[in-house]
């Protein structure tokens, strides 16, 4: 026995010619608050349906708790899922709504009072129980579906994107709801999101998946500084795309741009050789104005585009002279630098070799 929640091996799903899924392998650990997240039409929701048993793989095995239960069907598996439209009973009460599942596993009275009253507590909704479903605001109704959802105790709780009918200020608070919430209970909770913020923010583990397969799995922390390949480096956090050829691997690998800018580079790809075409990913935090003596691996001499005011910080459009190179660097709003760079000036940027992540070009 393992003490994994949830282990996928190598998983299929076929859609008639459609590939929804490929080889997914996965294992998520008891307690984690584990997403998925993808873009649209990665597979994302296929997925949690398979754990869920909504939906059967064309191959592979779903072990939950170290229980192969691949073929038995959702309401035969002790997970719960939460999905976008919560699907309250919108004239049931929320005690009935929340008791629903225990009434239909049969349980007795006293446990259905104690552990409705529990769970309200939990949502911070003590005093609610008479109110209709179609009374509550969008916030409510997703606190109760999530109570529902926990009422029957499941080993995992299945959550595809329920924050996304909210607006985005109810949505950050149930954020921290749900991360509250988590670390009260300490569940395995597996979420779906396409949204990058909420995975980074939320997630103990993510796994960032794209065309039906998985491109990493992770912490949020290791993910952002230690990305696979360029996809992952681009979906999680913002970048600067630099393009060219890679023309040194020794002493230090450099990437030539169309224009003849040699940058030194960071190489994650051990495929790339000399002469192979590349892209460098650089984050705009690691990008610094330089004065003329400062010393960095990297200078970029650059023009101002457009300026963009973001109250504490100013972000600074660029691009090279030949415009073969563009870039955005933020700069605090306070400094001497912000009250005068226009549209139009001339400013020098430096990165360092470690933070021109060096992958394949596409
Ligand atoms: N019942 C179905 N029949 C045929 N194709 C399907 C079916 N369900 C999903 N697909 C296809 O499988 C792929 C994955 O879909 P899925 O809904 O899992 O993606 P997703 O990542 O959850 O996207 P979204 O964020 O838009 O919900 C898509 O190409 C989709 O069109």
């Amino acid at each position: 026995m393992n003490n994994f929640a949830l282990e996928l091996k190598n998983i299929e799903k076929q859609y008639g010619g459609v590939t929804a899924l490929e080889k997914i392998n996965l294992q998520v650990k008891e307690g984690d608050f584990f997403f998925l997240l993808g873009p649209s039409g990665c597979g994302k929701t296929t997925l949690l349906k398979i754990i869920a048993g909504l939906e059967e793989p064309t191959s592979g095995k779903v072990f939950i708790k170290g229980r192969d239960e691949t073929e038995l069907r959702a309401n035969k598996r002790n997970t719960a899922t939460v999905f976008q439209e919560w699907a309250l009973f919108p004239h049931m009460n929320v005690y009935d709504n929340i008791a629903f599942g225990m009434r239909m596993h049969k349980s007795s009275k006293q446990h259905i009072e104690n552990k409705v009253n529990e769970l309200l507590d939990l949502i911070h909704m003590i005093g609610f129980e008479n109110r209709m479903a179609y009374q509550l605001s969008g916030g409510q109704q997703q606190r109760v579906a999530i109570a529902r959802a926990l009422a029957i105790e499941p080993d995992i709780l299945l959550l595809d994107e329920p924050l996304s009918n909210l607006d985005l200020a109810l949505r950050q608070k149930m954020r921290l709801d749900l991360i509250n919430l988590h670390n009260k209970i300490k569940k395995t909770f597996i979420y779906v999101t396409h949204d990058q913020t909420e995975a980074m923010t939320m997630g103990s583990s993510l796994v960032v998946m794209n065309k039906g397969k998985i491109e990493q799995v992770g912490s949020p922390r290791e993910i952002y500084k230690n990305p696979v390949n360029d996809y992952v480096a681009t979906f999680i956090g913002e970048t600067n795309e630099i393009s060219g050829t890679i023309t040194e691997m020794t002493p230090v690998p450099v990437l030539e741009t169309r224009n003849g800018q040699k940058i030194k580079i960071d190489i994650r790809d051990s495929q790339l050789r000399k002469g192979d075409k590349a892209v460098i990913i650089i984050r705009p935090e690691h990008a610094t104005v330089m004065s003329e003596n400062d010393e960095v691996d990297n200078r970029f001499d650059l023009i101002v585009e457009n300026i963009a005011y973001f109250g504490p910080t100013l972000r600074l459009y660029c691009h090279t002279k030949q415009k073969d190179v563009t870039f955005f660097v933020d700069v605090h709003a306070e400094t001497e630098l912000a009250s005068i760079v226009n549209i139009g000036s001339s400013i020098t940027i430096g990165v360092n070799r470690e933070y021109a992540l060096c992958y394949g070009a596409k």
